[in-house]
C-alpha cells in the first residue's frame, strides 16, 4: 500500500491558491429539524469537498448526521445554514435547468434499495424511466439496448434475465445492483451511496463493493460512500479521503490512510477499536468499550456543553473539554482533528521538533 505521508498530496489537499474548483464543496452546512418538542441540530458546521473521481468516506456510529449530510449534498434537503456548491455554484441559487443538470450529475444511492425502487415497476421501467424522462434513449430499442448495458455493468447478467424481474423477485444484492445501474443511466460525476451494503451478508457486500470500485476506477465517478464501518472505508475509500463525524459535526477529516494508520481523535480512536479483529493476539489488545468512559451516546435534545464528545472521552480534561467547543485544527499538513488535547500535544511535539532541529 502506498505510503500516505510520502504520496502526492490530492489536489483538495494543495493550498487553496492552487487549488481546483471542487466538484462539490459543502461550506458550514448546518440541518436543525423542527420537532414537537424542540429543535434537533442534526448537523453542524460541516464543511467537506470532493474533487472529480475521488472517494469522500464519512464515517460515525448511528444517529451521528451521515445521512442528513448526504441528503444536503444531494440537494434532496435544503440546509438550514451554509452552501453547497456543485461545480463551483450554489445549488440553491441554481435556475430550473441547471439545478435539473445538478440533479442528473449527482445520484443517490440509498441503504436501502427495497424502500427506493417502485415494487411495481421491473427492473426494465426502473432503469429506462430516467432514460426518457432525461431524453437519453431513441425509442424502446435504444432504451432497451441500455438498460442491458447497465445491468451488465452492474454485472448482472445476462441482462435479459432481469430485465422483466419486479424487486420481489430478486435478492437483496440483486437490488441494490438495479438501484446502481439506475444511477448510472444517467452518467453521473458523483455517486452518494448512503450504506448501500450495510444490508446485506458479508461475502455479498464484498462483491458489491468490488463493483462499485471498478466503476469508480473505469468511469472515473466521485463518490460520497456513507458507512458506519470504518473497515468499509478502508476498504473502498483507502485511496481517498474519510471525515469521522460525532453527533453532527466532523471530529477528523484528511486521507483515509492517515485516519486509519494513524487515528488522532479519541472517537475516531474508538471506532476503529470497534472493527473485529480476526486474530486472537490483536483481538486481546483492544480496549474494552473502546477505552470510552461511556457508551451512551448523547441526546441532540440535550447536547453536552463544551466539546459534545466529553462525557465520553479518554482525554477530557475539566474546565476544558466541558467549557470550550474544539474548532477543528491541522494536525500535520493534511489532517484536521477537532480536540484541545490532539491539537496541544501535536502542537507541543512540532515545536519540540523544531528546537531539536534549530539546536
Ligand atoms: N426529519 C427529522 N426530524 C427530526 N430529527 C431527525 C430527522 N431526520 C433525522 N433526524 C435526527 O437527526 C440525527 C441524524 O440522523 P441521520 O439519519 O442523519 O444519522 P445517520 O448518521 O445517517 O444515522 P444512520 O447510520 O442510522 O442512518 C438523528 O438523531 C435523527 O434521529
Amino acid at each position: 500500500m502506498p505510503d500516505p505521508i510520502s504520496s502526492d498530496p490530492k489536489s483538495s489537499d494543495r493550498p487553496s491558491s492552487d487549488r481546483q474548483t471542487p466538484l462539490m464543496e459543502l461550506s458550514g452546512i448546518s440541518q436543525i429539524f423542527k420537532t414537537k418538542r424542540g429543535d434537533r441540530p442534526a448537523v453542524r458546521d460541516v464543511n467537506l469537498t470532493v474533487n472529480a473521481g475521488e472517494v469522500l468516506c464519512l464515517v460515525g456510529e448511528s444517529g451521528c448526521g451521515k445521512t442528513t449530510t448526504a441528503r444536503m449534498a444531494a440537494g434532496l434537503t435544503k440546509p438550514t445554514d451554509g452552501t453547497v456548491a456543485y461545480n463551483g455554484q450554489d445549488i440553491w441559487s441554481m435556475d430550473k435547468d441547471q439545478f435539473t443538470e445538478f440533479r442528473t450529475s449527482v445520484q443517490y444511492v440509498h441503504q436501502d434499495p427495497y424502500a427506493s425502487l417502485n415494487p411495481i415497476r421491473s427492473v426494465y421501467k426502473t432503469i429506462s424511466a430516467p432514460l426518457r424522462k432525461h431524453g437519453l434513449s431513441k425509442g424502446n430499442d435504444d432504451s432497451w439496448k441500455q438498460a442491458s448495458e447497465l445491468l451488465r455493468r452492474v454485472d448482472l447478467t445476462p441482462p435479459e434475465s432481469y430485465l422483466s424481474k419486479f424487486p420481489h423477485q430478486m435478492s437483496g444484492g440483486q437490488r441494490q445492483r438495479v438501484a446502481v445501474a439506475r444511477a448510472l443511466s444517467l452518467n453521473p460525476k458523483l455517486i452518494i451511496a448512503d450504506e448501500s451494503t450495510s444490508m446485506l451478508d458479508v461475502s455479498i457486500r464484498v462483491g458489491m463493493l468490488n463493483m462499485l470500485g471498478r466503476l469508480r476506477d473505469e468511469l472515473g465517478v466521485g463518490f460520497i460512500f456513507i458507512t458506519h464501518d470504518l473497515a468499509i472505508a478502508k476498504y473502498f475509500g483507502w485511496e481517498g479521503r474519510t471525515a469521522v463525524m460525532y453527533l453532527g459535526e466532523v471530529v477528523e477529516y484528511g486521507p483515509t490512510q492517515q485516519v486509519i494508520n494513524d487515528p488522532q481523535h479519541p472517537y475516531t480512536r474508538a471506532l476503529l477499536n470497534a472493527v473485529p479483529e480476526p486474530d486472537p493476539d490483536l483481538a486481546a489488545q483492544k480496549l474494552p468499550g473502546g477505552g470510552l468512559r461511556s457508551a451512551d451516546i448523547p441526546s441532540l435534545a440535550a447536547l453536552p456543553s463544551g466539546c459534545t464528545f466529553h462525557p465520553r472521552c479518554p482525554l477530557f480534561e475539566e474546565g476544558l473539554c466541558d467549557v470550550t467547543s474544539p474548532e477543528l485544527s491541522l494536525i500535520g499538513s493534511r489532517r484536521e482533528v477537532a480536540c484541545h488535547v490532539v491539537a496541544r500535544e501535536s502542537g507541543r511535539a512540532a515545536a519540540d521538533a523544531s528546537v531539536s532541529v534549530s539546536g
